[in-house]
């Protein structure tokens, strides 16, 4: 692959369009994703990035959502937006090894719905879910890329730009609603499935708008997964918003029931398999008198992907408890196996969190939970909202409060597979709800 070399930056394209070129950039020991715009972006437009950039960042507390952590000047005179290098995107995964095994599109589809949930509960609506904004970290979790709207409302792209992606509903004035969103994870699942999206989308521009507005989505030939899974993408991608499943939240629950049921595949010897976190890209060999980090270059490490990430997991869990009410509490048996919580095993594990220490503007929580898991906490005030946030592997945690008010923790710690919550503690006479 063609790399420029601009400055002491060193960028590979990785494409893009009207809102300008994604590159993986390394300089110095750092390797980012930078977006360059092809413009300037006036003070204006740069404000309201700025405030979409702080309400996304809010979302990937809990989920796995791409937040560029700012605007930057290039050494050329040109502004780039700066993101996560991530490995390569779901399009050029099946571009490359094919249809996705059913234990990584559940996967898939559970991340991006829980996804979709935090969004539109934030008001926010995406608007553009296609198979070349699911990217993959080096972790190998799937996360979800491209919602700055405000980039697209001023780098205007050709009117039949990705059309064979995009909802019927939005093909007119590109105004999408959260339906629309299901209709782009319809598409990025029977992708996923089929190695193709629904319509084939190197058609003629006025066949495909056509096909998307009035031809139903043909079936997904995958006799092996669940025939529930397969009717799911059906509805997702119906031409009628409004007969697409009730929400994300639904789609969640559904993908998450079909996750309990699902045995994953065998692996066969000698198999393709998904290779979620191998980089595509090859970085030029270092200069000699260059010690610092580069990011490793794994070409050909097949990595399976089989477990959902935490972040999603907890919010799942922490989702169906946040829908009994404020301050209701899910007891910890309940919250590890209630419906749409992974729980392929119930074997409790030790999980307990110690006595809340009041400071005041803050509370001091600390637990003792199994080696490898990753908690997140839940915050919640009495008869008030509640918040999880998640905190990987840390064992304590420093939380604001409000000195005014009476509040209930709880730490949930999740291996990818499973949920388990602590039982709840109370703070200044909170009533928890066992
Ligand atoms: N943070 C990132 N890390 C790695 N690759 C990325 C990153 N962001 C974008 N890409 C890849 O760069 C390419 C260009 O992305 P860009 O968002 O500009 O356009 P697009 O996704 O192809 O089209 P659209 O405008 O319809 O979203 C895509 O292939 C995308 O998968």
């Amino acid at each position: 692959m063609e790399t420029a070399e601009v400055g002491q930056y060193s960028l590979v394209p990785l494409g893009g369009g009207a809102s300008g070129t994604v590159c993986a950039c390394r300089r110095g020991g750092e390797a980012v994703a930078l977006k360059i715009f092809p413009g300037r972006l006036y003070r204006r437009t740069r404000a309201r990035l700025d405030r979409e950039l702080a309400t996304l960042a809010q979302l990937a507390d809990t989920v796995g959502i791409v937040v560029p952590q700012g605007v930057e000047p290039m050494p050329d005179g040109r502004c780039a937006l700066r993101m996560e290098l991530c490995t390569q995107s779901l399009a050029g995964l099946v571009a490359t090894s094919g249809p996705l095994p059913v234990t990584d599109v559940l996967v898939l589809g559970i991340t991006l719905a829980s996804t979709l949930v935090a969004a539109h509960r934030a008001g926010i609506v995406h608007g553009r879910v296609t198979p070349s904004n699911v990217l993959f970290r080096t972790s190998g979790e799937p996360v979800l890329s491209d919602f700055e709207r405000t980039l697209r409302a001023v780098f205007v792209r050709d009117h039949d730009h990705g059309i064979a992606y995009l909802a019927p509903e939005t093909l007119d004035d590109g105004v999408a609603e959260p339906a629309s969103d299901l209709y782009g994870l319809g598409v990025v699942l029977h992708t996923a499935l089929a190695a193709n999206p629904p319509f084939p989308a190197e058609a003629d521009a006025g066949a495909l708008r056509e096909a998307v507005r009035h031809t139903p989505a043909p079936p997904v030939d995958r006799p092996e997964a669940p025939i529930d899974l397969l009717v799911l993408v059906d509805q997702l991608l119906l031409k009628d918003p409004h007969q697409r499943p009730p929400s994300a939240e639904a789609v969640t629950r559904q993908l998450l029931r079909l996750w309990d049921d699902h045995e994953p595949e065998p692996e066969v010897p000698g198999a393709p398999r998904t290779s979620f976190g191998t980089e595509v890209f090859a970085w030029p060999p270092p200069p000699a008198d260059d010690a610092g980090p580069v990011p490793p270059v794994r070409k050909n490490r097949a990595w399976r992907f089989a477990a959902i990430p935490a972040a999603v997991a907890i919010a799942a869990a922490a989702g169906w408890f946040l829908t009994r009410g404020p301050a209701e509490y899910a007891p910890p048996a309940a919250a590890a196996s209630a419906p749409g919580v992974p729980s392929r095993t119930t074997e409790p594990v030790p999980l307990a969190l110690a006595e809340p220490a009041d400071l005041g503007t803050t509370a001091a929580l600390s637990w003792t939970g199994p080696a490898g898991w990753e908690f997140a906490v839940v915050v919640a005030v009495e008869s008030g909202p509640t918040k999880t946030t998640l905190v990987r592997h840390d064992h304590s945690a420093r939380v604001p409060i409000d000195p005014r008010l009476k509040y209930c923790f709880q730490v949930q710690a999740t291996n990818g597979v499973r949920v388990q919550a602590s039982p709840p503690r109370a703070l200044r006479g909170a009533t928890c709800r066992e």
